[in-house]
């Protein structure tokens, strides 16, 4: 059995629309992060669906404690990096942090991502977030909302910890994706959240959620390529999994990434956060 698509229509690019397909059809979104065009070409083939130049290119390429160094010019280098590496895939950058000063300014800064070969950006925050999303939107950008934990406010949460525990809290994170899907977002990723929320989020909305560290009932999951390689040296999160040690080659431990999203296996139980 494999998820390797052999038909011409398979290997069309994959849009913002197939993916909507996908999460109506029930077939789970795998998505990986990626900063260059080699490792392109090996997800591309190895099936993945979208590819994200994450801002984690800070800790993993760069070797910082958080992704608020990385800058605009650092985003856009690996987007047009991986752009030429890769056919297939949704091509999904990260905004990074310090770009949301206003609408303009995110603006301006998703404009260069696109250029670079992006398809869509991905923009961290809640509720609050809405009108630069629709701003965006109203501009034809497509844009990937990001709640739970979000990174860049690692310094406003005082540390890398799961969020939506609790009643309110949870409340206030399934009224965030709310807000973001009625202000245009096209999909959200959800980290680092109570499974059971999760769920419920993704019930509460009809646009594809992608969890990381937030349950397998997410429409598709996505971790950081260079933890699921198990290479990283710094500090692992529950939600990984390493595919590779154990693969016969890397690619095949993508290809197993892969198999396993899509056929619900990953993630398991030790891989997510209870509520409690
Ligand atoms: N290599 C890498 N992987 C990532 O997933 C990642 C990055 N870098 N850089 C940006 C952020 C930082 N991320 C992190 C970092 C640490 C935890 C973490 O240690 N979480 C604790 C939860 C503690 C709690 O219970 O509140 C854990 O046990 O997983 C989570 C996400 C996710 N992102
Ligand atoms: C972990 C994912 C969601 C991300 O934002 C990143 O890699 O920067
Ligand atoms: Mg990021």
């Amino acid at each position: 059995m494999t998820y390797l698509k052999e038909t011409e229509a398979a290997q069309r690019p994959i849009t913002v629309p197939r993916l909507v397909q996908m999460r109506a059809d029930g077939e789970r979104i795998a998505m990986l992060t990626c900063y260059d065009a080699s490792f392109a070409t090996l997800l591309d083939r190895a099936g993945v669906d979208a590819l994200l130049i994450g801002d984690s290119l800070g800790n993993v390429l760069q070797g910082h404690q958080t992704t608020l160094p990385v800058t605009l010019d650092d985003v856009a280098y690996h987007t047009a990096c991986v752009a030429r590496g890769t056919r297939r895939p949704l091509i999904i950058s990260d905004l990074p942090f310090g770009e949301v000063a206003s609408r303009e300014s995110a603006y301006l800064a998703a404009t260069r991502l696109l250029r670079a070969g992006a398809a869509m950006v991905k923009i961290e925050g809640g509720a609050w977030l809405a009108d630069t999303v629709r701003f965006l939107v109203e501009r034809s950008i497509p844009v990937c909302a990001h709640i739970g934990l979000t990174p860049q406010s690692v310094h406003a949460f005082g540390g890398f910890k799961v969020q939506g525990r609790g009643d309110e809290a949870a409340a206030r994170v399934v009224e965030d994706a709310r807000a973001l899907e009625a202000a245009g977002a096209q999909l959200l990723v959800i980290e680092a959240v109570p499974s059971p929320l999760g769920a419920r989020i993704t019930e509460a909305i009809s646009i594809p959620t992608i969890g990381i560290g937030a349950g397998v009932d997410c429409s598709g999951q996505v971790l950081v390529l260079h933890d699921m390689l198990g290479i990283y040296a710094g500090r692992r999160p529950r939600f990984v999994k390493d595919f590779v040690s154990g693969a016969a080659s890397i690619e095949a431990g993508v290809t197993a990434y892969v198999k396993a999203v899509k056929d619900r296996s990953f993630p398991g139980p030790e891989h997510t956060f209870e509520p409690a």
